[in-house]
């Protein structure tokens, strides 16, 4: 049995379809705007702004919401969320907000019902924090940032 996702419906999303999974093997299910139909928001180039849901959510147990990008979006208009993965905590109980920013040259409208961003439910690994004078050894060590680069793949440039 899948893990059930409480969804608590503000009043500004009064009508709006609720968040979706819109194919049997999607990951993310779709957010929508929940912006005043008689008032879209205007992201102008270089702007960042925060668009409401009008939605809290209920996470199960060792689970977290990450707000991501639609691809489709970022491609044609170069609007993306500015702090994806935006990360919605468990015992979070206020409304699920998406910070997009527009890096297009235009100006991006957007309209009640839109969908703006995608929502994907994750297991969280939680652990105890043990400070330690010595840690294992490793073949990379401290290598990293391109350590493991010979320069002789043609996709592998020193
Ligand atoms: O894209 C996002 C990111 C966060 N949140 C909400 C849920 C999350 O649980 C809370 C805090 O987010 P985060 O921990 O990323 O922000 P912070 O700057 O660390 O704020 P805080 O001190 O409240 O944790 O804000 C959203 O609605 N959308
Ligand atoms: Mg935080």
């Amino acid at each position: 049995m899948k893990p059930r996702l409480g969804v608590l419906r503000l009043p500004h999303a009064e009508g709006l379809p609720l968040p979706a999974y819109e194919t049997a093997g999607s990951a993310g299910m779709d957010l929508v705007a929940a912006v005043e139909e008689a008032s879209p928001l205007r992201i102008g180039s270089g702007e960042r702004c925060l668009v409401p849901t009008g939605l809290v959510i209920q996470l199960p147990e060792g689970h977290e919401a990450q707000v991501r990008p639609r691809s489709g979006l970022a491609l044609k208009h170069g609007v993306t969320v500015l702090n994806a993965p935006g990360t919605v905590d468990q015992d979070y109980r206020g409304e699920v907000k998406v910070l997009l920013i527009n890096h297009g040259a235009e100006p991006f409208e957007i309209i009640r019902g839109m969908r703006i961003a995608q929502m994907v439910i994750c297991r969280v690994a939680m652990v105890d924090l043990h400070e330690m004078d010595v840690l294992n050894a490793t073949v990379r060590g401290a290598g990293g940032f391109g350590s493991t680069g010979t320069g002789r793949r043609k996709d592998d440039r020193p």
